[in-house]
């Protein structure tokens, strides 16, 4: 078992720990790793050039068809032993739109759109796609690549943020593709940090945060009475609390609140900010904001994450609201959580209260969402040092190499996972 420390540790730089030249068997592995962890040293990002010479997109997957419907949920929830009676009561929602998400759709676009402007940019890199719970899976993306000889890959979650299932789960996932092809020590695979704060992220919100309080201005609504609703996925609170690196307070939510309520801010002052620079609207008033969470599943004894946006819109309406915007701060595209949760269900509470109710597009293939994704990938291709990389908030660049415990999840158990400092 050979874990290679690339050797920037003790003067404060990144450490690279490549994770991907040996199979590592649970307490050993964790062992070793703890030992290297010692010399781990902050800020664990990494400012050396590497040559990548493939990225894959890996995506959540959804169904294309009724009879999809019920395997992808058993995907999703494997492990959990949750009978198909249940799973077919959260199907309702894939049935009644013919059982097709539309998330696959969205990430083929995405990841046409990342190959033309990787190609744009000459950088000669091909971008693949694979999946989590869904053909085409991520260990078929992964011998796709080795096929056509590729070695060193970085790879590129569609999620933004930190928590289990928003980080951890998709270096697990590379990792058991590893496994699954039998390619651990054949392929190096790097995952690309989180970017919730990115420019090319941040700034379509921006732009449908301007948009949508364009639209109230020119109906005449009163923005003292409106009320942007910045909503994600809720998690269970345990996951919240274990959301990125372990050694910093990061208040309650952990790294997964943090970092949504500190993009939210960000995406709120820049929308003012563009308004009030406009004609006629320099005595723009403040606009009441509130981060909220969506599509909470799991057992009521469990805590997840509140507010529930559609108690929020209650409350905001019994508090004299006139208007919401829903902003869906925590989606990369408009999948079914966003077509269901917000579009359906948040849309039928806000007219229950004669809301006005308006909803900001997801950055999907937005071409400054896909040119600051290839910013990311340029970065570490570049190995750009952390200074000059630019990002919103002051919590980014988030980290390349995630600490140990990073994003854990104790029901899961361990698992070998790629990009971090194990267990
Ligand atoms: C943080 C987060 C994101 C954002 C980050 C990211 O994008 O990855 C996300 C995205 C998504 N979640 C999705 C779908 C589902 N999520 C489920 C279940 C769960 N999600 C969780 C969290 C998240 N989920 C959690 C803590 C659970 C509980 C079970 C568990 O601990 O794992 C279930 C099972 C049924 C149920 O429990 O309701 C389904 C069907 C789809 C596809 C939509 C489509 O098809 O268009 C997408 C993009
Ligand atoms: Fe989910």
């Amino acid at each position: 078992m050979t874990i290679t420390n690339n050797g920037l540790g003790t003067d404060g730089k990144a450490v690279v720990v490549d994770l991907n030249e040996g199979r590592y068997e649970g307490e050993q592995f964790a062992r070793a790793a703890s030992e290297t962890a010692q010399k781990y040293v902050l800020p664990g990002r990494v400012e050396e050039a590497v040559a990548y010479d493939a990225v894959i997109l890996a995506g959540f997957g959804g169904p294309e068809g009724q009879d999809d419907v019920i395997p992808f949920l058993r995907n999703v929830t494997r492990g959990r032993g949750i009978p198909d009676e249940r799973l077919e009561e959260v199907a309702h929602h894939y049935r009644h739109f013919g059982g097709v998400s539309p998330i696959n759709q969205q990430n083929r676009e995405l990841q046409a759109a990342l190959q033309a402007e990787a190609d744009r940019r000459g950088l000669g890199i091909p971008i693949y796609w694979g999946n989590r719970n869904w053909d085409p899976y991520l260990p078929e993306a992964l011998q796709k690549a080795y096929d056509d000889g590729h070695r060193t890959i970085l790879g590129l979650a569609t999620s933004a943020y930190s928590s289990f299932s928003s980080c951890r789960q998709y270096r697990e996932d590379f990792a058991k593709a590893l496994d699954e092809t039998g390619l651990w020590g054949e392929v190096r695979i790097d995952k690309i940090a989180q970017f919730f704060d990115a420019p090319g992220f941040v700034q379509p919100f921006v732009a449908g945060v301007v948009d949508a309080l364009r639209t109230l201005i020119a109906e005449g609504a009163d923005l003292t009475t409106t009320r942007v609703l910045f909503a994600t996925h809720s998690i269970p609170t345990s996951d919240a609390e274990r959301s990125g690196p372990r050694d910093v307070d990061w208040g309650d939510g952990g790294a997964y609140a943090a970092q949504h309520l500190a993009v939210s801010e960000v995406i709120m002052q820049k929308a003012l900010a563009e308004l009030r620079a406009e004609d006629g609207h320099a005595n723009l008033p403040d606009v009441e904001w509130q981060l909220v969470y969506q599509s909470r599943s799991g057992p009521p004894s469990q805590p997840w994450l509140e507010p529930d946006i559609n108690d929020a819109i209650a409350e905001h309406a019994a508090a004299g609201a006139t208007a919401i915007v829903m902003v869906p701060v925590g989606f990369v595209s408009d999948h079914m959580e966003v077509m269901w949760d917000l579009d359906t269900e948040a849309m039928e509470t806000c007219e229950e209260h004669n809301l006005r109710a308006l909803r900001v597009p997801t950055p999907g293939v937005d071409p400054v969402y896909v040119s600051g994704l290839i910013d990311l990938i340029e970065e570490r291709l570049n190995g750009t040092p952390t200074s000059e990389r630019v990002r919103e908030t002051t919590l980014g660049p988030w980290y390349d190499v995630c600490r140990p415990g990073c994003c854990e999840n104790v029901r899961a158990g361990f698992k070998p996972a790629i990009s971090g400092l194990q267990p």
